[in-house]
């Protein structure tokens, strides 16, 4: 059997052909009401089939949000699928947000969902929760390992209440959100171009050149767009780090559907802004 070759490596050369956006699915209800759909499963999936339709030979990589398939039940985890399908097919790569957590035993269970290569949600990577202690992810660390999948850590999120968590500081003297940060750098540790198990930084935070972000893996920032944040704040926010980000944008994308060329238009504009505002950096 081949070894698959390793999410970092696939996401690198994604960026490097497609662009450097990650363009968030999420189904808002509101979203679909202002696209005239009805907030019900054929709402849902006439809104990911469009979004589908017109991004997924553009656009690097997708980030679906599993709650707003999920509320749903049954019918919105079958959308879903679909989707997931759909966007590699097409050659797109899939993170799967539904940050997973949980003890070492539920969490493997959790990786059999999305990193088990034959399960039908498997997605290029996972966005996780370490906050049951970063060790309790093995499970999911090892089953990326062997399929060529990546994760996304929740290191330092967009949202300012995750800070009470997440800049709480350890006996040690370092923050929680650098400690997952350096268990990142870790398992990063010699892999080329860079590696799989990434951390998620939020857009919005400013400043960050408190913390270690050169954890040689890739670097999710959501919140450009709806939550405040803009292509050209990501060199302040990243510093040197800035080539590994794959800044996410959901809603500042899908407010332009549902035309298909508007979409296509949108994130063509943010992975613009992002090009520029990194080559500048
Ligand atoms: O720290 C985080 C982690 C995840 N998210 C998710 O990203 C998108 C952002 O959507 P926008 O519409 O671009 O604001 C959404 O799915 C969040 O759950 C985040 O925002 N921050």
């Amino acid at each position: 059997m081949s070894t698959p070759e390793p999410f970092g490596a696939r996401l690198r050369h994604a960026m490097d052909t497609r662009g450097p956006l990650c363009v968030g699915i999420d189904p808002h209800a509101s979203l679909l009401g202002a696209w005239g759909l009805g907030d019900d499963v054929q709402g849902l999936e006439t809104f990911t089939r469009t979004v589908v339709e017109a991004l997924a030979e553009q656009v690097a990589v997708f980030k679906p949000q599993s709650a707003f398939f999920e509320r749903f039940g049954s019918r919105g985890v079958a959308v879903l699928e679909r989707a997931v399908a759909d966007l590699r097919a097409a050659g797109g790569l899939v993170v799967m947000d539904a940050k997973r957590g949980d003890i070492g035993s539920t969490m493997a269970a959790y990786a059999e969902t999305y990193l088990r290569k034959d399960a039908p949600l498997f997605s290029d990577a996972l966005t996780v929760s370490p906050y049951l202690g970063y060790g309790s992810l093995a499970p999911a660390v090892e089953l990326a390992r062997e399929n060529g999948a990546g994760l996304f850590v929740l290191a330092l999120t967009s949202n300012p209440e995750g800070a009470e968590v997440q800049r709480a500081v350890r006996e040690d003297g370092r923050s929680v959100g650098a400690t997952m940060l350096a268990h990142l750098a870790a398992e990063n540790a010699s892999a080329a171009p860079m590696g799989s198990c990434g951390a998620v930084v939020g857009a919005t935070l400013g400043d960050l050149s408190t913390f270690d972000l050169d954890i040689n893996g890739p670097l999710l920032a959501p919140g450009i767009g709806a939550q405040g944040a803009t292509p050209a704040d990501l060199p302040r926010v990243f510093g040197a780090a800035v080539r590994d980000v794959v800044p996410n944008v959901s809603r500042g994308v899908l407010r332009a559907g549902p035309d298909a060329g508007a979409l296509r238009g949108a994130a063509a504009r943010f992975a613009d802004e992002v090009r520029a505002a990194v080559a500048a950096a």
